[in-house]
Protein backbone atom coordinates (compact mmCIF):
# COMPACT_ATOMS: atom_id res chain seq x y z
CA UNK A 1 0.00 0.00 0.00
CA UNK A 2 3.34 2.30 0.62
CA UNK A 3 3.51 1.89 -2.95
CA UNK A 4 -0.04 3.62 -3.67
CA UNK A 5 1.33 6.39 -1.33
CA UNK A 6 4.32 7.40 -3.16
CA UNK A 7 2.40 6.89 -6.26
CA UNK A 8 -0.24 9.19 -5.83
CA UNK A 9 2.96 11.80 -4.23
CA UNK A 10 0.32 11.18 -1.30
CA UNK A 11 1.52 13.26 2.27
CA UNK A 12 1.19 10.66 5.33
CA UNK A 13 -1.93 12.57 6.44
CA UNK A 14 -3.34 12.07 2.63
CA UNK A 15 -2.66 8.33 2.61
CA UNK A 16 -4.20 7.97 6.07
CA UNK A 17 -6.96 10.24 4.66
CA UNK A 18 -7.22 7.87 1.76
CA UNK A 19 -7.74 4.89 3.85
CA UNK A 20 -10.18 6.53 5.54
CA UNK A 21 -12.25 7.16 2.80
CA UNK A 22 -11.28 3.86 1.08
CA UNK A 23 -13.41 2.63 4.26
CA UNK A 24 -16.09 4.92 4.09
CA UNK A 25 -16.75 4.40 0.71
CA UNK A 26 -16.99 0.77 1.45
CA UNK A 27 -19.44 1.02 3.62
CA UNK A 28 -21.85 3.26 1.94
CA UNK A 29 -21.16 0.39 -1.01
CA UNK A 30 -22.46 -2.37 1.60
CA UNK A 31 -25.07 0.23 2.54
CA UNK A 32 -26.65 0.97 -0.58
CA UNK A 33 -27.00 -2.80 -0.54
CA UNK A 34 -29.40 -2.94 2.28
CA UNK A 35 -32.02 -1.48 0.06
CA UNK A 36 -31.39 -3.99 -2.33
CA UNK A 37 -31.50 -6.91 0.02
CA UNK A 38 -35.44 -5.50 1.13
CA UNK A 39 -36.73 -5.30 -2.40
CA UNK A 40 -35.74 -9.05 -3.07
CA UNK A 41 -37.26 -9.55 -0.43
CA UNK A 42 -40.48 -8.01 -1.02
CA UNK A 43 -40.21 -9.26 -4.56
CA UNK A 44 -40.24 -13.34 -3.13
CA UNK A 45 -42.65 -12.18 -0.61
CA UNK A 46 -45.05 -11.20 -3.61
CA UNK A 47 -44.26 -14.02 -5.30
CA UNK A 48 -45.27 -16.62 -2.69
CA UNK A 49 -49.14 -16.98 -4.11
CA UNK A 50 -47.85 -17.86 -7.33
CA UNK A 51 -46.36 -20.86 -5.27
CA UNK A 52 -49.30 -21.99 -3.95
CA UNK A 53 -47.63 -20.42 -0.45
CA UNK A 54 -49.93 -17.16 1.71
CA UNK A 55 -48.78 -14.02 1.65
CA UNK A 56 -47.37 -12.84 4.97
CA UNK A 57 -48.57 -8.87 5.54
CA UNK A 58 -46.85 -9.01 8.84
CA UNK A 59 -43.53 -9.55 6.84
CA UNK A 60 -44.20 -6.99 4.10
CA UNK A 61 -44.92 -4.21 6.63
CA UNK A 62 -41.16 -5.94 8.47
CA UNK A 63 -39.68 -5.56 5.49
CA UNK A 64 -41.08 -2.43 4.48
CA UNK A 65 -39.38 -0.76 8.34
CA UNK A 66 -36.03 -2.59 7.17
CA UNK A 67 -36.13 -0.34 3.85
CA UNK A 68 -36.79 2.90 5.88
CA UNK A 69 -33.37 1.57 8.29
CA UNK A 70 -31.88 0.90 5.44
CA UNK A 71 -32.54 4.50 3.22
CA UNK A 72 -31.46 5.94 7.00
CA UNK A 73 -28.28 3.80 7.21
CA UNK A 74 -27.34 4.43 2.97
CA UNK A 75 -27.61 8.73 3.95
CA UNK A 76 -25.56 8.54 6.79
CA UNK A 77 -23.19 6.16 5.23
CA UNK A 78 -22.84 8.87 1.89
CA UNK A 79 -22.32 11.42 4.21
CA UNK A 80 -19.37 10.63 5.99
CA UNK A 81 -18.05 8.91 2.37
CA UNK A 82 -18.73 12.84 0.95
CA UNK A 83 -16.53 14.05 3.71
CA UNK A 84 -14.48 11.10 3.95
CA UNK A 85 -13.76 11.27 0.08
CA UNK A 86 -14.17 14.85 -1.33
CA UNK A 87 -13.34 17.50 1.43
CA UNK A 88 -10.14 15.37 2.58
CA UNK A 89 -9.38 15.17 -1.37
CA UNK A 90 -9.40 18.35 -1.97
CA UNK A 91 -7.47 19.47 1.25
CA UNK A 92 -4.90 17.05 -0.29
CA UNK A 93 -4.57 18.55 -3.66
CA UNK A 94 -4.36 21.84 -1.90
CA UNK A 95 -1.48 20.67 0.38
CA UNK A 96 -0.08 19.41 -2.76
CA UNK A 97 -0.19 22.77 -4.65
CA UNK A 98 1.56 24.46 -1.60
CA UNK A 99 3.87 22.14 -1.40
CA UNK A 100 4.89 22.71 -5.24
CA UNK A 101 4.88 25.86 -5.12
CA UNK A 102 7.42 25.57 -2.03
CA UNK A 103 9.44 23.19 -3.85
CA UNK A 104 9.92 25.18 -6.87
CA UNK A 105 10.53 28.15 -4.66
CA UNK A 106 13.91 26.04 -3.43
CA UNK A 107 14.95 24.80 -6.82
CA UNK A 108 18.63 25.90 -8.20
CA UNK A 109 17.84 28.35 -11.24
CA UNK A 110 19.14 25.76 -13.86
CA UNK A 111 16.00 23.72 -13.44
CA UNK A 112 14.33 26.29 -14.70
CA UNK A 113 16.30 26.73 -17.44
CA UNK A 114 15.03 23.81 -19.15
CA UNK A 115 11.80 24.49 -17.79
CA UNK A 116 9.08 26.75 -19.12
CA UNK A 117 6.14 28.68 -17.01
CA UNK A 118 3.35 27.15 -18.80
CA UNK A 119 4.84 23.49 -17.80
CA UNK A 120 5.20 24.93 -14.15
CA UNK A 121 1.90 26.12 -14.38
CA UNK A 122 0.42 22.81 -15.55
CA UNK A 123 2.39 20.67 -12.95
CA UNK A 124 0.29 23.16 -10.21
CA UNK A 125 -3.00 23.16 -11.26
CA UNK A 126 -3.49 20.41 -14.08
CA UNK A 127 -1.25 18.00 -12.46
CA UNK A 128 -2.79 18.35 -8.93
CA UNK A 129 -6.19 18.37 -10.21
CA UNK A 130 -5.48 15.40 -11.77
CA UNK A 131 -4.24 14.08 -8.62
CA UNK A 132 -7.21 15.74 -6.41
CA UNK A 133 -9.63 14.08 -9.22
CA UNK A 134 -7.96 10.67 -8.67
CA UNK A 135 -8.47 10.56 -5.01
CA UNK A 136 -11.84 11.78 -4.78
CA UNK A 137 -13.71 10.35 -7.70
CA UNK A 138 -11.51 6.94 -8.60
CA UNK A 139 -9.40 5.32 -5.90
CA UNK A 140 -12.21 5.32 -3.42
CA UNK A 141 -15.24 4.41 -5.47
CA UNK A 142 -12.41 1.47 -7.54
CA UNK A 143 -11.22 -0.10 -4.37
CA UNK A 144 -14.80 -0.37 -2.54
CA UNK A 145 -16.66 -1.39 -5.81
CA UNK A 146 -13.94 -4.06 -5.83
CA UNK A 147 -14.45 -5.12 -1.93
CA UNK A 148 -17.93 -4.73 -2.03
CA UNK A 149 -18.03 -7.16 -5.55
CA UNK A 150 -15.86 -9.34 -3.23
CA UNK A 151 -17.77 -9.81 -0.92
CA UNK A 152 -21.16 -10.67 -2.76
CA UNK A 153 -19.29 -12.79 -4.83
CA UNK A 154 -18.79 -14.60 -1.59
CA UNK A 155 -22.38 -14.40 -0.45
CA UNK A 156 -23.29 -15.61 -3.92
CA UNK A 157 -21.02 -19.05 -4.42
CA UNK A 158 -22.30 -19.71 -0.95
CA UNK A 159 -25.56 -19.55 -2.14
CA UNK A 160 -25.28 -21.32 -5.28
CA UNK A 161 -21.39 -21.86 -6.60
CA UNK A 162 -22.67 -22.45 -10.63
CA UNK A 163 -24.63 -19.19 -10.46
CA UNK A 164 -21.81 -17.43 -8.56
CA UNK A 165 -19.68 -18.45 -11.25
CA UNK A 166 -21.81 -18.02 -14.34
CA UNK A 167 -22.35 -14.40 -13.01
CA UNK A 168 -18.70 -13.65 -12.37
CA UNK A 169 -16.43 -15.60 -15.26
CA UNK A 170 -16.67 -12.72 -17.71
CA UNK A 171 -15.24 -10.37 -14.99
CA UNK A 172 -11.90 -11.54 -15.12
CA UNK A 173 -11.44 -11.84 -18.62
CA UNK A 174 -12.67 -8.40 -19.09
CA UNK A 175 -10.26 -6.89 -16.55
CA UNK A 176 -7.44 -8.70 -18.64
CA UNK A 177 -8.61 -6.77 -21.87
CA UNK A 178 -8.15 -3.28 -20.05
CA UNK A 179 -4.79 -4.26 -18.57
CA UNK A 180 -3.65 -5.72 -21.74
CA UNK A 181 -4.55 -2.41 -23.41
CA UNK A 182 -2.63 -0.79 -20.59
CA UNK A 183 0.74 -0.21 -22.50
CA UNK A 184 -1.34 1.39 -25.75
CA UNK A 185 -3.67 3.57 -23.14
CA UNK A 186 0.04 4.65 -21.81
CA UNK A 187 1.18 6.17 -25.09
CA UNK A 188 -1.57 7.52 -26.03
CA UNK A 189 -1.71 9.37 -22.69
CA UNK A 190 1.78 10.70 -23.19
CA UNK A 191 0.79 11.96 -26.77
CA UNK A 192 -2.20 13.49 -25.40
CA UNK A 193 -0.05 14.98 -22.24
CA UNK A 194 2.55 16.36 -24.71
CA UNK A 195 -0.40 17.88 -26.61
CA UNK A 196 -1.49 19.49 -24.34
CA UNK A 197 1.47 21.69 -22.84
CA UNK A 198 2.17 22.31 -26.39
CA UNK A 199 -0.99 24.08 -26.70
CA UNK A 200 -0.92 25.67 -23.22
CA UNK A 201 2.82 26.72 -24.29
CA UNK A 202 1.40 27.76 -27.53
CA UNK A 203 -1.02 30.09 -25.92
CA UNK A 204 1.20 32.07 -23.38
CA UNK A 205 3.32 32.40 -25.93
CA UNK A 206 0.75 34.21 -28.14
CA UNK A 207 -0.50 36.23 -25.29
CA UNK A 208 2.58 37.72 -23.70
CA UNK A 209 4.09 38.22 -27.56
CA UNK A 210 0.57 39.73 -28.46
CA UNK A 211 2.36 43.60 -28.83
CA UNK A 212 4.80 42.14 -30.84
CA UNK A 213 2.67 39.65 -32.71
CA UNK A 214 0.52 42.65 -33.81
CA UNK A 215 3.34 45.23 -34.40
CA UNK A 216 4.59 43.33 -36.63
CA UNK A 217 1.60 41.64 -38.62
CA UNK A 218 2.84 38.19 -37.09
CA UNK A 219 -0.84 37.37 -36.73
CA UNK A 220 -1.01 34.73 -39.22
CA UNK A 221 1.99 33.09 -38.64
CA UNK A 222 1.69 32.92 -34.85
CA UNK A 223 -1.83 32.00 -35.36
CA UNK A 224 -0.80 29.21 -37.49
CA UNK A 225 1.42 27.90 -34.84
CA UNK A 226 -1.42 28.05 -31.88
CA UNK A 227 -3.97 26.76 -34.83
CA UNK A 228 -1.90 23.56 -35.47
CA UNK A 229 -0.91 23.17 -31.50
CA UNK A 230 -4.64 23.15 -30.48
CA UNK A 231 -5.86 21.31 -33.44
CA UNK A 232 -3.12 18.17 -32.06
CA UNK A 233 -4.73 18.71 -28.68
CA UNK A 234 -8.11 17.99 -30.32
CA UNK A 235 -6.52 15.04 -32.62
CA UNK A 236 -4.99 13.53 -29.37
CA UNK A 237 -7.76 13.30 -27.02
CA UNK A 238 -10.23 12.15 -30.25
CA UNK A 239 -7.75 9.73 -30.30
CA UNK A 240 -7.63 8.54 -26.84
CA UNK A 241 -10.95 8.73 -26.10
CA UNK A 242 -11.39 6.64 -29.09
CA UNK A 243 -8.49 4.13 -28.08
CA UNK A 244 -10.12 3.98 -24.66
CA UNK A 245 -13.58 3.73 -25.89
CA UNK A 246 -12.03 0.72 -27.95
CA UNK A 247 -10.98 -1.65 -25.16
CA UNK A 248 -13.82 -0.54 -22.64
CA UNK A 249 -16.90 -1.09 -24.66
CA UNK A 250 -15.30 -4.54 -25.75
CA UNK A 251 -14.21 -5.09 -21.93
CA UNK A 252 -18.14 -4.10 -21.37
CA UNK A 253 -19.54 -6.21 -24.01
CA UNK A 254 -17.53 -9.38 -22.83
CA UNK A 255 -18.82 -8.27 -18.97
CA UNK A 256 -22.67 -8.05 -20.55
CA UNK A 257 -22.18 -11.56 -22.04
CA UNK A 258 -22.03 -13.06 -18.50
CA UNK A 259 -26.24 -11.94 -18.34
CA UNK A 260 -27.02 -14.07 -21.04
CA UNK A 261 -24.17 -17.10 -19.67
CA UNK A 262 -26.64 -16.19 -16.29
CA UNK A 263 -30.26 -17.05 -17.70
CA UNK A 264 -28.88 -19.69 -19.82
CA UNK A 265 -27.25 -21.29 -16.57
CA UNK A 266 -30.24 -20.90 -14.96
CA UNK A 267 -32.74 -21.70 -16.73
CA UNK A 268 -30.51 -25.01 -17.08
CA UNK A 269 -30.54 -25.78 -13.39
CA UNK A 270 -34.47 -24.65 -13.27
CA UNK A 271 -35.27 -26.99 -15.76
CA UNK A 272 -33.29 -30.15 -14.36
CA UNK A 273 -34.77 -29.13 -10.73
CA UNK A 274 -31.28 -28.00 -9.09
CA UNK A 275 -32.72 -24.79 -8.33
CA UNK A 276 -35.81 -23.11 -7.16
CA UNK A 277 -37.92 -20.08 -8.58
CA UNK A 278 -37.58 -17.46 -6.46
CA UNK A 279 -33.45 -17.63 -5.79
CA UNK A 280 -32.77 -17.99 -9.54
CA UNK A 281 -35.17 -14.63 -9.60
CA UNK A 282 -32.97 -13.20 -6.83
CA UNK A 283 -29.97 -13.85 -8.88
CA UNK A 284 -31.04 -12.23 -11.98
CA UNK A 285 -31.75 -9.48 -9.86
CA UNK A 286 -28.58 -9.22 -8.56
CA UNK A 287 -26.49 -10.20 -12.21
CA UNK A 288 -28.45 -6.70 -13.22
CA UNK A 289 -27.68 -4.81 -9.97
CA UNK A 290 -23.60 -6.05 -9.53
CA UNK A 291 -22.56 -5.41 -13.35
CA UNK A 292 -23.11 -1.62 -12.50
CA UNK A 293 -20.01 -0.89 -10.60
CA UNK A 294 -18.19 -3.27 -12.04
CA UNK A 295 -18.74 -1.36 -15.83
CA UNK A 296 -18.04 1.70 -13.61
CA UNK A 297 -14.44 0.03 -12.31
CA UNK A 298 -13.72 -0.56 -16.39
CA UNK A 299 -14.15 2.74 -17.10
CA UNK A 300 -12.04 4.05 -14.24
CA UNK A 301 -9.01 2.29 -14.63
CA UNK A 302 -8.19 4.07 -17.63
CA UNK A 303 -8.27 6.81 -15.49
CA UNK A 304 -5.91 5.59 -13.12
CA UNK A 305 -3.59 5.16 -16.19
CA UNK A 306 -3.62 8.27 -17.20
CA UNK A 307 -3.13 10.12 -14.03
CA UNK A 308 0.40 8.33 -13.87
CA UNK A 309 1.56 9.64 -17.14
CA UNK A 310 0.08 13.12 -16.33
CA UNK A 311 2.18 13.23 -12.77
CA UNK A 312 5.07 12.45 -14.46
CA UNK A 313 6.24 15.61 -14.69
CA UNK A 314 5.31 16.52 -11.20
CA UNK A 315 7.01 13.48 -10.06
CA UNK A 316 9.85 14.34 -11.54
CA UNK A 317 9.74 18.15 -10.17
CA UNK A 318 8.94 17.05 -6.88
CA UNK A 319 12.14 14.63 -7.39
CA UNK A 320 14.30 17.21 -8.17
CA UNK A 321 17.02 18.38 -5.01
CA UNK A 322 16.52 21.50 -4.07
CA UNK A 323 19.22 23.97 -3.11
CA UNK A 324 20.22 23.55 0.84
CA UNK A 325 22.43 25.23 3.33
CA UNK A 326 22.78 26.30 6.92
CA UNK A 327 19.61 28.74 7.55
CA UNK A 328 21.20 30.32 10.55
CA UNK A 329 24.62 31.47 10.28
CA UNK A 330 24.67 34.50 10.51
CA UNK A 331 27.24 36.95 8.68
CA UNK A 332 29.04 39.79 10.08
CA UNK A 333 30.93 41.08 7.21
CA UNK A 334 30.04 42.10 3.80
CA UNK A 335 33.35 41.96 1.78
CA UNK A 336 32.85 39.14 -1.53
CA UNK A 337 35.40 37.01 -2.74
CA UNK A 338 35.46 35.01 -6.22
CA UNK A 339 38.40 32.89 -5.90
CA UNK A 340 38.95 30.53 -9.06
CA UNK A 341 35.61 30.74 -10.50
CA UNK A 342 34.60 29.14 -13.02
CA UNK A 343 30.86 28.25 -14.03
CA UNK A 344 28.61 27.22 -17.22
CA UNK A 345 25.17 27.36 -17.60
CA UNK A 346 25.24 24.36 -19.55
CA UNK A 347 26.30 21.74 -16.73
CA UNK A 348 26.36 19.17 -19.42
CA UNK A 349 29.47 20.64 -21.14
CA UNK A 350 30.93 23.05 -18.39
CA UNK A 351 34.53 23.29 -19.62
CA UNK A 352 33.32 24.23 -23.75
CA UNK A 353 30.57 26.55 -22.47
CA UNK A 354 31.93 28.14 -19.55
CA UNK A 355 30.62 31.81 -19.40
CA UNK A 356 33.02 32.52 -16.19
CA UNK A 357 36.88 31.48 -16.37
CA UNK A 358 38.64 31.34 -13.44
CA UNK A 359 37.49 34.36 -11.83
CA UNK A 360 39.49 35.50 -8.89
CA UNK A 361 38.21 39.03 -7.61
CA UNK A 362 37.26 41.26 -4.43
CA UNK A 363 34.64 43.14 -3.84
CA UNK A 364 35.19 45.33 -1.12
CA UNK A 365 32.65 45.68 1.61
CA UNK A 366 30.72 49.27 2.26
CA UNK A 367 31.76 50.41 -1.29
CA UNK A 368 31.02 50.84 -4.71
CA UNK A 369 32.10 48.56 -7.38
CA UNK A 370 31.07 48.52 -11.00
CA UNK A 371 31.16 45.42 -13.18
CA UNK A 372 31.53 46.28 -16.81
CA UNK A 373 32.44 44.65 -19.98
CA UNK A 374 31.20 44.05 -23.55
CA UNK A 375 27.74 42.75 -23.53
CA UNK A 376 27.62 38.84 -22.62
CA UNK A 377 31.00 39.15 -20.96
CA UNK A 378 29.06 37.99 -17.99
CA UNK A 379 28.21 40.94 -15.89
CA UNK A 380 25.02 39.55 -14.81
CA UNK A 381 26.02 36.07 -14.25
CA UNK A 382 28.42 37.39 -11.37
CA UNK A 383 26.08 39.19 -9.77
CA UNK A 384 23.88 35.52 -9.94
CA UNK A 385 26.54 33.46 -8.56
CA UNK A 386 26.76 36.53 -5.34
CA UNK A 387 22.73 35.68 -4.95
CA UNK A 388 23.67 32.10 -5.44
CA UNK A 389 20.58 31.63 -7.90
CA UNK A 390 23.17 29.10 -9.26
CA UNK A 391 26.07 27.22 -7.78
CA UNK A 392 29.11 27.67 -9.16
CA UNK A 393 31.06 24.86 -10.98
CA UNK A 394 34.54 25.06 -10.08
CA UNK A 395 36.00 27.61 -6.98
CA UNK A 396 34.03 29.68 -4.79
CA UNK A 397 31.96 32.88 -3.52
CA UNK A 398 32.56 33.99 -0.20
CA UNK A 399 30.78 36.52 1.67
CA UNK A 400 32.88 38.07 4.74
CA UNK A 401 34.82 34.74 4.47
CA UNK A 402 31.64 32.35 3.85
CA UNK A 403 31.00 30.05 0.97
CA UNK A 404 27.81 31.17 -0.01
CA UNK A 405 27.38 27.41 -1.45
CA UNK A 406 27.02 26.51 2.53
CA UNK A 407 24.42 29.33 3.18
CA UNK A 408 20.32 28.68 2.87
CA UNK A 409 19.79 30.73 -0.28
CA UNK A 410 16.73 32.29 1.14
CA UNK A 411 18.74 33.27 4.62
CA UNK A 412 21.38 34.37 1.77
CA UNK A 413 18.64 36.55 -0.11
CA UNK A 414 17.91 38.46 3.15
CA UNK A 415 21.23 39.76 2.93
CA UNK A 416 20.85 41.66 -0.48
CA UNK A 417 18.67 43.73 -2.14
CA UNK A 418 18.13 43.61 -6.16
CA UNK A 419 16.98 46.32 -8.76
CA UNK A 420 16.63 45.19 -12.03
CA UNK A 421 16.23 47.00 -15.23
CA UNK A 422 13.17 44.22 -15.69
CA UNK A 423 11.06 45.59 -12.43
CA UNK A 424 8.77 42.66 -11.57
CA UNK A 425 5.55 43.62 -10.01
CA UNK A 426 2.34 41.49 -8.61
CA UNK A 427 -1.26 42.05 -9.43
CA UNK A 428 -1.83 43.81 -5.76
CA UNK A 429 -2.01 46.79 -4.37
CA UNK A 430 0.83 49.48 -4.32
CA UNK A 431 1.12 49.05 -0.73
CA UNK A 432 1.67 45.51 -0.72
CA UNK A 433 3.94 46.06 -3.65
CA UNK A 434 6.28 47.42 -1.62
CA UNK A 435 5.56 45.75 1.23
CA UNK A 436 7.14 42.89 -0.64
CA UNK A 437 10.65 43.66 0.73
CA UNK A 438 9.66 43.60 4.11
CA UNK A 439 6.34 41.96 5.10
CA UNK A 440 6.85 43.05 8.87
CA UNK A 441 7.40 46.71 7.83
CA UNK A 442 4.68 48.83 9.59
CA UNK A 443 2.52 51.40 7.54
CA UNK A 444 4.84 54.39 8.41
CA UNK A 445 7.88 52.68 7.25
CA UNK A 446 6.06 51.89 3.74
CA UNK A 447 5.72 55.02 3.28
CA UNK A 448 8.73 56.39 4.32
CA UNK A 449 10.39 54.01 1.52
CA UNK A 450 8.20 55.38 -0.65
CA UNK A 451 9.16 58.87 -0.24
CA UNK A 452 12.75 58.18 -0.23
CA UNK A 453 12.77 56.43 -3.55
CA UNK A 454 10.47 59.51 -4.99
CA UNK A 455 6.94 57.75 -5.51
CA UNK A 456 5.00 59.25 -2.75
CA UNK A 457 4.33 61.62 -5.24
CA UNK A 458 3.02 59.89 -8.11
CA UNK A 459 1.29 56.64 -5.94
CA UNK A 460 -0.96 59.67 -4.43
CA UNK A 461 -2.14 61.22 -7.48
CA UNK A 462 -3.74 57.12 -8.35
CA UNK A 463 -7.13 56.81 -8.70
CA UNK A 464 -7.09 55.05 -5.03
CA UNK A 465 -3.78 56.36 -3.64
CA UNK A 466 -1.49 53.18 -2.15
CA UNK A 467 -4.22 51.10 -2.35
CA UNK A 468 -4.51 51.24 -6.16
CA UNK A 469 -4.29 47.81 -7.56
CA UNK A 470 -1.50 47.06 -10.15
CA UNK A 471 -2.90 44.83 -12.32
CA UNK A 472 -0.75 42.26 -14.13
CA UNK A 473 2.84 43.14 -13.81
CA UNK A 474 2.02 46.64 -12.99
CA UNK A 475 1.44 47.57 -16.92
CA UNK A 476 -0.67 50.43 -16.08
CA UNK A 477 2.71 52.13 -14.77
CA UNK A 478 5.75 53.96 -16.88
CA UNK A 479 9.41 52.03 -16.55
CA UNK A 480 10.47 54.52 -14.29
CA UNK A 481 7.58 54.56 -12.10
CA UNK A 482 8.26 50.76 -12.04
CA UNK A 483 11.63 51.27 -11.14
CA UNK A 484 11.00 53.92 -8.81
CA UNK A 485 8.55 50.96 -6.90
CA UNK A 486 11.51 48.36 -7.17
CA UNK A 487 14.14 50.86 -5.21
CA UNK A 488 11.48 51.28 -2.31
CA UNK A 489 11.00 47.69 -2.08
CA UNK A 490 15.03 47.76 -1.78
CA UNK A 491 14.81 50.51 0.57
CA UNK A 492 11.97 49.04 2.85
CA UNK A 493 13.97 45.48 3.37
CA UNK A 494 17.49 47.39 3.89
CA UNK A 495 19.95 44.76 3.18
CA UNK A 496 23.85 45.41 3.63
CA UNK A 497 24.45 44.05 0.29
CA UNK A 498 22.64 45.83 -3.04
CA UNK A 499 22.76 44.27 -6.13
CA UNK A 500 22.13 47.07 -9.36
CA UNK A 501 21.67 45.51 -12.54
CA UNK A 502 21.24 48.39 -15.35
CA UNK A 503 19.25 50.00 -13.22
CA UNK A 504 18.66 53.03 -15.12
CA UNK A 505 19.52 52.11 -18.41
CA UNK A 506 15.98 52.34 -20.38
CA UNK A 507 15.12 55.80 -18.24
CA UNK A 508 14.37 59.24 -19.71
CA UNK A 509 17.04 61.72 -18.39
CA UNK A 510 14.12 63.00 -15.41
CA UNK A 511 12.91 59.88 -14.39
CA UNK A 512 16.99 58.68 -14.17
CA UNK A 513 17.76 62.18 -12.37
CA UNK A 514 14.80 61.06 -9.52
CA UNK A 515 16.00 57.31 -9.71
CA UNK A 516 19.36 58.29 -9.18
CA UNK A 517 18.54 60.00 -5.92
CA UNK A 518 16.88 57.41 -4.83
CA UNK A 519 19.28 54.72 -5.31
CA UNK A 520 21.85 57.47 -3.33
CA UNK A 521 19.68 56.62 -0.06
CA UNK A 522 19.40 53.17 -0.90
CA UNK A 523 23.28 52.47 -1.36
CA UNK A 524 24.59 54.76 1.07
CA UNK A 525 27.03 52.83 3.74
CA UNK A 526 25.80 49.55 1.82
CA UNK A 527 28.32 46.88 -0.28
CA UNK A 528 27.13 48.06 -3.85
CA UNK A 529 28.06 45.89 -7.24
CA UNK A 530 26.32 48.04 -9.95
CA UNK A 531 26.33 46.17 -13.31
CA UNK A 532 26.09 49.35 -16.41
CA UNK A 533 26.93 49.45 -19.55
CA UNK A 534 27.03 53.08 -19.52
CA UNK A 535 30.59 53.41 -18.18
CA UNK A 536 29.61 57.79 -17.85
CA UNK A 537 26.99 56.15 -14.84
CA UNK A 538 29.78 54.25 -12.82
CA UNK A 539 33.27 56.63 -13.08
CA UNK A 540 32.74 57.85 -9.63
CA UNK A 541 32.45 53.98 -8.46
CA UNK A 542 34.92 53.11 -5.53
CA UNK A 543 36.43 49.96 -7.98
CA UNK A 544 35.26 48.94 -11.46
CA UNK A 545 35.89 45.74 -12.19
CA UNK A 546 36.13 45.01 -16.66
CA UNK A 547 35.61 41.49 -17.50
CA UNK A 548 35.94 40.17 -21.12
CA UNK A 549 34.65 36.89 -22.31
CA UNK A 550 34.36 35.53 -18.84
CA UNK A 551 37.46 36.91 -17.65
CA UNK A 552 39.04 39.25 -15.34
CA UNK A 553 40.10 42.23 -17.81
CA UNK A 554 41.64 44.57 -15.21
CA UNK A 555 40.04 46.47 -12.22
CA UNK A 556 40.56 49.94 -10.50
CA UNK A 557 39.50 53.25 -10.38
CA UNK A 558 38.02 55.11 -12.97
CA UNK A 559 41.29 57.13 -13.41
CA UNK A 560 43.32 54.23 -13.43
CA UNK A 561 42.34 52.35 -15.71
CA UNK A 562 42.03 55.43 -18.18
CA UNK A 563 45.92 55.65 -17.60
CA UNK A 564 45.82 51.86 -18.65
CA UNK A 565 44.68 52.46 -22.15
CA UNK A 566 43.47 48.98 -22.06
CA UNK A 567 39.71 47.40 -23.06
CA UNK A 568 38.21 50.13 -20.33
CA UNK A 569 39.42 53.07 -21.75
CA UNK A 570 38.63 51.78 -25.24
CA UNK A 571 34.85 51.35 -24.41
CA UNK A 572 34.92 54.55 -22.62
CA UNK A 573 35.86 56.09 -25.79
CA UNK A 574 33.83 54.71 -28.11
CA UNK A 575 30.71 55.92 -25.81
CA UNK A 576 31.82 58.96 -25.19
CA UNK A 577 32.01 59.62 -29.18
CA UNK A 578 28.72 57.95 -29.71
CA UNK A 579 26.92 60.45 -27.33
CA UNK A 580 26.73 62.61 -30.05
CA UNK A 581 25.06 59.68 -32.49
CA UNK A 582 21.61 60.94 -33.51
CA UNK A 583 18.68 59.29 -35.79
CA UNK A 584 19.23 60.16 -39.06
CA UNK A 585 17.72 59.25 -42.14
CA UNK A 586 19.99 57.30 -45.07
CA UNK A 587 21.23 59.13 -47.61
N1 LIG B 1 20.00 31.48 -18.15
C1 LIG B 1 20.98 31.32 -19.05
N2 LIG B 1 21.14 30.13 -19.67
C2 LIG B 1 22.10 29.94 -20.57
N3 LIG B 1 22.98 30.87 -20.94
C3 LIG B 1 22.89 32.08 -20.38
C4 LIG B 1 21.87 32.37 -19.39
N4 LIG B 1 22.01 33.65 -19.00
C5 LIG B 1 23.06 34.14 -19.68
N5 LIG B 1 23.58 33.21 -20.50
C6 LIG B 1 24.74 33.36 -21.37
O1 LIG B 1 25.85 33.66 -20.55
C7 LIG B 1 26.67 34.65 -21.16
C8 LIG B 1 26.86 35.80 -20.18
O2 LIG B 1 25.59 36.39 -19.96
P1 LIG B 1 25.39 37.61 -18.95
O3 LIG B 1 23.95 37.94 -18.96
O4 LIG B 1 26.04 37.29 -17.67
O5 LIG B 1 26.23 38.71 -19.68
P2 LIG B 1 26.19 40.29 -19.45
O6 LIG B 1 27.60 40.72 -19.49
O7 LIG B 1 25.41 40.64 -18.27
O8 LIG B 1 25.45 40.69 -20.78
P3 LIG B 1 24.64 42.06 -21.09
O9 LIG B 1 25.58 43.16 -20.81
O10 LIG B 1 24.32 41.96 -22.54
O11 LIG B 1 23.44 42.04 -20.22
C9 LIG B 1 25.98 35.06 -22.44
O12 LIG B 1 26.64 34.35 -23.50
C10 LIG B 1 24.57 34.57 -22.29
O13 LIG B 1 24.04 34.16 -23.53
Amino acid sequence: MRKLQSFLMLTDKGYSDLKKAIAACTLTNLALMLPFMVTIQIFAELLKPLMGQELSWTRMWLFLGGGIVAGVLVFFASKNDYKKTYITSYMEAETSRISVAEHIRKLPMSFFNSKDLSELTTNIMADCSTTEHVLSHIIPQLSANAISITLVCILMAAFDWRMALAVFVTVPVALLIILASRRIQNRLSEKQVDSKLKASGQVQEYLEGIKVIKACGLDGSKFAALDSALRLMKKMAIKMEFGTGVFVTGAQMILQAGVGLTVFTGTYLLTGGRIELIPLLMFFVIVVRIYGPVLVEFTLLPELFYHRIATKRMRTLMDTPVMEGDAEKKLGRWDIDFENVSFSYNAKNPKEDAVIKNLTVSIPADAITALVGPSGCGKSTVSRLIARFWDVGEGSVKIGGVDVKTLDPEHLMSYMSFVFQDVVLFNDTVYNNIRVGNMEASEAQVMAAAKAACCDEFIRALPDGYETMLGENGSTLSGGERQRISIARALLKDAPIVLLDEATASLDPENEALIQQAISKLIAGKTVIVIAHRLRTVAGADKIIVLNDGRLAEEGTHETLMQNKGLYERLYRIQQESLGWSVRAAQ
